[in-house]
C-alpha cells in the first residue's frame, strides 16, 4: 500500500517527497475538492519531483492531478487533461461530473487512447448500492480506466463517517478483482489510517489531516507528513 499526498507548491512536494511519498498528487486545495492547480506551479512541482527521480532512481514516484470539480466544455476538459499529461503528469483524476457524463465520453475516449491514463474518482453515494457500483467498476475497467478512488467534496467528516465499512471492503474488493488500481481518501485523519489500510487499497488520500486544524487550505504540516509514512512504513 501507498499513501498519496495532494501538494499545492513546491515546497509541499519536496517535503512529501523527502519524507518518503511516492504519490504525489497536485490539487489546488484552497477551494473545491478537485481543483486544478495553476500548471506553472505545476511544472515547477514536476521539475522537483524529476530531479528526486534523478537523485532516487530506485524511487518509483507517481504524480497525479486534478483538473476541477466540473468542466464546462470537452474541448475544456481535453485541454486540461492534455497539457497536464503533456508536461509529466503521469496520472489524472476525473470527478463524476465527467467520466459520468456521456457528452464526455468521446473526449476521454480520445484521451485514453493516448498515453493519459485516468482515475474514476467517485463520490461515497456511488458506493451505496453494490449492484449498480459493480456495473459502474466493470465499465470503468473495461473502457480501460487506470484506477478509481472514493473521495469527498466535504471535508469536516472522515470518508468512514459517511460510508460504513462493508461498503468500503466492497469497492476495493471488487476494484482489485478488476486489476483497478484503487484508493480511498475523504477528510482522512491519522485515527482513520489503520482501519482503511487493513482493507488493503492500494492507497489512502490525505491532505486535510496533514494540515493545521485540518483544513486543508492550510499548509502541510511536516511532522504530520512524517508521521504518516511512519505509519505506512509499520504496515508495509
Ligand atoms: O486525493 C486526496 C485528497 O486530496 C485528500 O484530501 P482530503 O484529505 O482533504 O479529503
Amino acid at each position: 500500500m501507498q499513501v498519496l499526498v495532494s501538494v499545492s507548491s513546491v515546497q509541499e512536494a519536496e517535503l512529501a517527497l523527502s519524507a518518503g511519498v511516492r504519490l504525489i498528487d497536485l490539487k489546488e486545495t484552497s477551494y473545491g475538492a478537485l481543483a486544478a492547480l495553476d500548471l506553472d506551479v505545476s511544472q515547477s512541482i514536476i521539475d522537483a519531483v524529476n530531479r528526486y527521480r534523478q537523485q532516487h532512481p530506485d524511487s518509483a514516484i507517481t504524480v497525479s492531478a486534478t483538473i476541477g470539480d466540473d468542466c464546462a466544455s470537452v474541448p475544456a476538459f481535453l485541454q486540461l487533461s492534455g497539457t497536464r499529461c503533456n508536461m509529466g503528469v503521469d496520472v489524472i483524476k476525473l470527478p463524476e461530473t465527467i467520466w459520468g457524463q456521456e457528452n464526455f465520453q468521446t473526449g476521454i475516449t480520445l484521451l485514453l487512447s493516448s498515453h493519459c491514463r485516468l482515475i474514476a474518482v467517485l463520490s461515497p453515494p456511488s458506493l451505496a448500492e453494490k449492484d449498480r457500483l459493480q456495473g459502474i467498476l466493470h465499465d470503468l475497467a473495461r473502457r480501460g480506466y487506470w484506477g478509481v478512488m472514493v473521495d469527498t467534496t466535504e471535508k469536516s467528516q472522515p470518508l468512514t463517517a459517511l460510508l460504513a465499512l462493508d461498503a468500503l471492503v466492497y469497492f476495493v474488493g471488487m476494484a482489485r478483482s478488476l486489476n483497478l488500481y484503487v484508493g480511498m481518501a475523504g477528510g482522512l485523519r491519522m485515527a482513520q489510517f489503520e482501519q482503511l489500510a487493513a482493507i488493503a487499497p492500494d492507497y489512502l488520500g490525505f491532505r486535510s489531516g496533514l494540515c493545521a486544524n485540518q483544513r486543508r487550505e492550510q499548509p502541510l504540516i511536516p511532522e504530520k507528513v512524517h508521521l504518516l509514512v511512519e505509519k505506512l512504513s509499520q504496515i508495509c
